[in-house]
């Protein structure tokens, strides 16, 4: 592998890749390759073959195992409860009840808005006992109804009833004036002791007026039609007391018999706007405070808002919890889901409880509560979760969860919340999954919480191959979707069901791009590539002493593996630039061992170490290009010496490195670490005079290789035995590569068919060690 400068970042993303290769006892030099944790995906079969180191191969699975150093963005990647009680279901349910509960609240008739305080504690009740979403959704809905309508029913008020569009204010010297003097005022009606409303007559009271001056209303010259008296005027007064004098004094002035004297009475009129107007600041005050309350305890996730998770302020980073519905168009079932035969068993179980639970408690059994799915991105356990759900009845489904404390705590007080409030007896279980189930608070793991922990792990070679017969189905090509999905399965070791998914609509775009009327091989293989790899940079500006550097460096380690023992069988060497740092890489398809020995070990360490050699024994000059190579390399030795207890100077210690935690002391003393660096630097340095000795041995090889790459620029296998000659070493069993190459239908059925099979290739029969020599 040879990297640019600009590689650092890569550097760091491949390293958990290259520790993962380590621990399961596989590595391949190509670290973009991802590689697969065997230990911890197996790791049953692993406990059973080493009896005796039980304890130990135990702690292997579990510190090294998928779910630490499968590390996502996400600790907690989704989270779903599926229902199944219909009565339970009305809970999370958010359509069936929204209307009504609308309707309840604002109701149609203005009049019913003041009364309701017993409609609000009604549904608080209701929202108590079901449908927390519901009324987290509502609330602001109900608060701008409830708002919105008093401000305008006010407005109303104001501009239709109180402005009086037909009277006109007037001095009381205009009133006295034009109106009393006349004699046209019939009474005058004071209201809530300020407003003097007059009532004028059509016909004067003094006869000896002219009909037409009575017939024109004297202040505007309008009719005054009608025989009743009618309210066209008003005016303000100050107080009462000084209005009657007024009045009376005018009256006297005029001299009007007191018993003609105009006619007071007094009234009281609530006016809403004012009344409105007065308690609206107050109004609009708790109504915020009521609001915000509501929303804050949501967002706390106190309350236990069951439905859609907030969006308030204190709910930043919150899961958003979307239903899942069995009725929804893209149905998932249980056959989309494959390679996880276990994981579903499992899950079939917790269908079975939730179908049968008299059957169940009939017996005693407790039905479990939860399951957490437990696996690396990508592996389908949201999938599995929707297929659940389809098989059961209700789900709600999955966060997006982004990083972030806040987060973390409010999404597990959720979790908490949510588990605690079904009863055993509701049928509900919550299905959660999470790449990282050390994070998690030991709280939502215990029983009656999350009771059961069920695993998917990356999908091995046949987990591989039904996934790939899933998505084959639906491509068009040249060959029998298990003639792809076979030898697909070999050629991608690491790859989780995204992965796969994604291959496979990466083939069908490249397939198009090439106006290929079916898709090929050579267009699955170009996938795979861009998937590990990112796209080819063919245009990047690459010296040309670079470009030989690069080939030298990649023909080192491509010559090195076929001459070593342990080493991967080899599928292309190339030196076409890739993604954003990998100026070159050779690429081996890795067997998915579930153990590996010290002499396999030190086989990778050299083939690893090979293109650092073959640039110091051809060119004579070393460059930053192994900066990769040498970090692996390091890592590897570091694991063989200070947790795999392969070294006889440290002794059978193991110190594993916690993945996280920022360690400030060393779990052994500066005395054994001193002993621990030597003894890397010295096995690091046995393994480099080592290759530099294979290099030399092969100089003549490793220039052929490096000139036809750099003719070239991508050789396969069959390139490699033409320079080289076979491969000496010889594997009984099928690799990955054979795999690949023949696909593996038989495997199963009979050992002797593989001999068959193996002997038509010119292979060793199974029976003969392990590795033959040539
Ligand atoms: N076992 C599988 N069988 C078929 N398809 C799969 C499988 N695993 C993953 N996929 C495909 O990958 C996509 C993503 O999978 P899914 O969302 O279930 O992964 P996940 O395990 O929930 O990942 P994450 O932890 O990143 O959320 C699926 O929509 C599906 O297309
Ligand atoms: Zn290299």
């Amino acid at each position: 592998m040879i990297f640019s400068r600009i590689g650092r970042s890569l550097f760091r993303s491949t390293r958990s890749s290259f520790q993962r290769n380590l621990n399961s006892g596989n590595y391949t030099e190509r670290s973009l390759l991802p590689n697969e944790s065997h230990l911890s995906s197996s790791g049953s079969a692993c406990i059973s073959r080493l009896d005796g180191g039980l304890g130990l191969v135990r702690g292997f699975v579990t510190s090294f195992g998928a779910g630490k150093q499968l590390v996502s963005n996400s600790y907690l990647s989704n989270f779903s409860s599926v229902i199944a009680n219909p009565r339970v279901r009305r809970f999370f349910s958010s359509e069936a009840p929204k209307k009504k509960k609308y309707e309840n609240y604002y109701p149609k008739d203005r009049k019913e808005v003041p009364k309701g305080k017993g409609q609000k504690s009604e549904s608080k009740g209701d929202s108590n006992s079901g449908d927390h979403g519901n009324s987290q959704e509502n609330l602001v809905k109900q608060f701008q109804s409830l708002i919105t309508p008093l401000l305008f029913i006010a407005f109303i008020f104001s501009s239709v009833l109180f402005s009086p569009r037909d009277q006109k204010q007037i001095s009381f010297q205009e009133f006295k004036n034009k109106l009393l003097e006349p004699g046209l005022v019939d009474r005058i009606v004071v209201t809530n002791k300020s407003v003097a409303k007059v009532y004028v007559r059509s016909s004067p009271r003094v006869k000896n007026q002219t009909h037409d001056d009575v017939a024109q209303s004297p202040i505007n010259g309008t009719p005054t039609n009608g025989n009743a008296s009618q309210y066209k005027f008003y005016f303000n007064i100050g107080s009462v007391e000084s209005f009657e004098e007024k009045l009376q004094e005018a009256q006297e002035a005029l001299g009007i018999d007191p018993h003609d004297y105009v006619p007071v009475t007094y009234a009281s009129q609530v006016n809403w706007y004012q009344e409105l107007m007065r308690f609206a600041p107050t109004v609009l005050l708790l109504g915020s405070l009521w609001f915000m309350g509501r929303r804050m305890q949501s967002g706390f996730g106190v309350g236990g808002s069951g439905g859609k998770g907030g969006r308030g302020i204190f709910n930043i980073g919150k899961a958003h919890i979307t239903k899942v519905d069995k009725n929804a168009k893209n149905k998932v079932y249980f056959k989309d889901v494959a390679g996880c035969d276990e994981a579903k068993q499992e899950i079939m179980e917790f269908v079975h409880f939730l179908k049968n639970p008299k059957k169940y408690e009939e017996l005693g059994a407790k039905i479990p509560k939860g399951a957490l799915l437990v696996g690396p991105p990508g592996t389908g356990k949201t999938l599995l979760a929707k297929a659940t759900a389809d098989a059961i009845g209700r789900a709600r489904g999955r966060g997006g969860f982004s990083g972030g404390n806040d987060e973390r705590e409010s999404t597990l007080n959720q979790l908490l919340v949510e588990m605690d409030g079904f009863g055993t007896t509701t049928g509900v279980v919550v299905l959660a999954g999470t790449n990282r189930p050390d994070i998690l608070d030991k709280a939502l793991l215990r029983p009656g919480r999350f009771d059961r922990q069920i695993t998917i792990d990356k999908p091995d070679i046949k987990g591989r191959n039904q996934i790939f017969q899933i998505y084959l189905k639906k491509l068009k090509l040249d060959h029998e979707p298990s003639y792809y999905s076979q030898r697909l399965a070999a050629l991608t070791p690491g790859f989780a069901g995204a992965d796969i998914a994604n291959v496979c609509n990466e083939a069908a775009l490249i397939a198009a791009r090439n106006e290929s009327a079916v898709i090929t091989m050579e267009h699955f293989e170009a996938a795979i590539d861009r998937v590990i790899g990112g796209l080819e940079k063919k245009n990047r500006v690459i010296s040309k002493l670079e470009r030989r550097t690069v080939a030298y460096h990649e023909s080192g380690h491509a010559v090195a593996g076929w001459f070593l023992e342990h080493a991967e069988p080899l599928l292309k060497v190339t030196i076409v630039p890739r993604g954003t740092a990998a100026l070159g890489f050779a690429q081996y398809v890795p067997n998915e061992n579930l153990l590996m020995t010290k002499e396999q070990l030190f086989d990778v360490t050299c083939m690893t170490l090979g293109g650092r050699a073959s640039e110091q024994v051809l060119l004579g000059k070393i460059s930053t290009g192994a900066q990769n190579d040498l970090e692996k390399v390091t890592k590897m030795t570091y694991a063989q010496v200070a947790v795999y207890g392969f070294s006889d100077k440290v002794g059978l210690l193991s110190f594993p490195q916690r993945d996280d935690a920022f360690e400030m002391t060393k779990p052994y003393s500066s005395k054994t670490g001193a002993i621990i660096d030597g003894e890397v630097r010295e096995w690091v340095g046995k393994a480099y005079d080592r290759t530099i000795q294979l290099i030399e041995e092969h100089k003549e090889h490793v220039m052929q290789v490096a000139e036809l790459l750099l003719e070239k620029e991508v050789l396969n296998q069959e390139d490699l035995v033409r320079i080289l000659g076979e491969r000496p070493f010889k594997s009984s069993e099928p690799t990955n590569y054979d795999r690949f190459k023949q696909g593996f239908q038989d495997e199963d059925k009979e050992p002797k068919e593989t001999t068959e099979a193996g002997t038509v290739d010119g292979r060793s029969s199974p029976l003969e060690p392990d590795v033959v020599p040539a």
